[in-house]
């Protein structure tokens, strides 16, 4: 293939790592969220992100992340990405990186589930329902939790986003169950009445209040991409697809050849540079998701950039494997300010970082007007005809 540049592409998601209030924030009530820029903060010029910041971390945004440069000649080619979809979730975000923006309504609950589902979920599972509301997933359980030890109720509650997360202690609803009753709940929201972005199994163990931990089974059932995503098209004209992490989850494995679970962002970090050793030709798609599940959500600032530099360290690693012809673009899917009110994602713009040994220059990519500019560019690099739903950006590597 005449015009292939990149042998490898490497796209590394970093779940919820966004770089500032996106120009719609408003519409979402997130005016002033700026993951980065506060983590950056809540760290006094302490976050040590040395990696990032030779790749030009710092070089993307308006006011630099405290304590972390902005470089006179960085690594990487560096831009913003600026999403259209019509949520800020998980899957919007990977699938209009997809060229798949999530453009039809989806069913959000602010004021709880429809009696209608709860019923059916009761007649299927055999069990009651409790909480039915928007909530922090580790408050939920901490308030509920020694409730489902004692009757076996199951715990079902939504965010910001739109999903139903069902919560049951592996000790008293075992993980299989669990998983059929999310099956089957997924199979009442898919249209066209409800259309539900993701069913989230939420197991956890412990026996009070104070111990309940939730495990790495997390499951996240996503509904079926409503179209072709740029995988399916490099799979179609034979090139590797892998997925590591949530990424196997949030495309329901579709246009996926070879997929990776990750325990946690460490373990997510071990499958990459096992993928790294391995020769291909085509894209390895990853999700980092301790960042967002973890600390975002959690509004925990200090979690959140320990977490960061406990990243940028692998990414060192990730750095010196690196061959000659592969490409590596780091991005993220959505904010989830730790600083932010409520503990729900928040709509900003993300990072966008593309590394290659055999880059000479690197050149300001600017705001991308859509996050599908990523999958473009794969496919463009690969020569594969797709949707069309972004703009290459593969000329301006130099
Ligand atoms: O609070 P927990 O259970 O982590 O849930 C969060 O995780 C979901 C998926 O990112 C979000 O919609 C948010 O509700
Ligand atoms: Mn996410
Ligand atoms: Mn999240």
């Amino acid at each position: 293939m005449e015009k292939m540049k990149y042998k490898r592409i490497f796209g590394l998601v970093l779940d919820s790592v966004g770089t500032g209030a996106a120009d719609d924030a408003k519409n979402f009530g997130d005016e002033g969220s700026d993951t980065l820029g506060h983590v950056g903060e809540a760290y006094k010029g302490m976050l040590k992100i040395p990696n990032l910041q030779k790749l030009s971390i710092s070089n993307i945004r308006e006011n630099t992340i405290e304590g972390v440069a902005a470089e006179e000649e960085p690594l990487a080619s560096f831009g913003k990405m600026k999403e259209i979809s019509v949520g800020k979730d998980s899957m919007d975000g990977h699938w209009e990186m997809m060229e798949l923006p999530v453009v039809q309504k989806l069913s959000f609950f602010p004021n709880g589930f429809p009696q209608e589902l709860l019923d059916k979920l009761t007649e299927f599972s055999g069990r009651n329902i409790v909480g039915n509301r928007p909530e922090s997933g580790t408050k939920i359980i901490e308030e509920l939790g020694e409730h489902q030890l004692e009757t076996g109720d199951l715990i079902v509650y939504t965010s910001g986003d739109s999903v139903i997360q069902i919560a049951a202690n592996e000790a008293i609803i075992p993980v299989e169950e669990l998983y059929r009753i999310c099956e089957y709940a997924r199979s009442l929201v898919n249209g066209p009445e409800y259309t539900v972005g993701r069913i989230i199994a939420r197991p956890y163990i412990g026996k009070t209040k104070d111990t309940f931990t939730r495990t790495a089974n997390r499951h996240d059932f996503a509904l079926k991409p409503t179209g072709k995503t740029v995988m399916d098209y490099l799979q179609e004209d034979g090139f590797k697809t892998i997925g590591v992490g949530k990424i196997n989850d949030i495309f329901s494995k579709q246009g996926i050849d070879e997929g990776y679970h990750n325990e946690s962002n460490m373990d997510g970090m071990d499958h990459v540079d096992h993928v790294m050793a391995e020769d291909f030709t085509g894209f390895c798609f990853i999700n980092l998701v301790d960042f967002d599940a973890m600390y975002g959500h959690r509004r925990n600032p200090i979690g959140f950039g320990q977490a960061l530099m406990d990243f940028d360290v692998r990414l060192g690693t990730v750095i010196e494997n690196m061959k000659q012809d592969d490409l590596l673009m780091i991005t993220a899917d959505h904010g989830n300010d730790p600083t932010f009110k409520g503990s729900d994602h928040t709509r900003e713009n993300v990072p966008l970082l593309v590394y290659s040994p055999q880059n000479k220059k690197s050149v300001n990519l600017g705001t991308r007007k859509t996050f599908s500019d990523f999958g473009a560019t794969i496919l463009d690099n690969f020569g594969v005809q797709g949707e069309d739903r972004g703009t290459s950006f593969l000329d301006n590597l130099e």
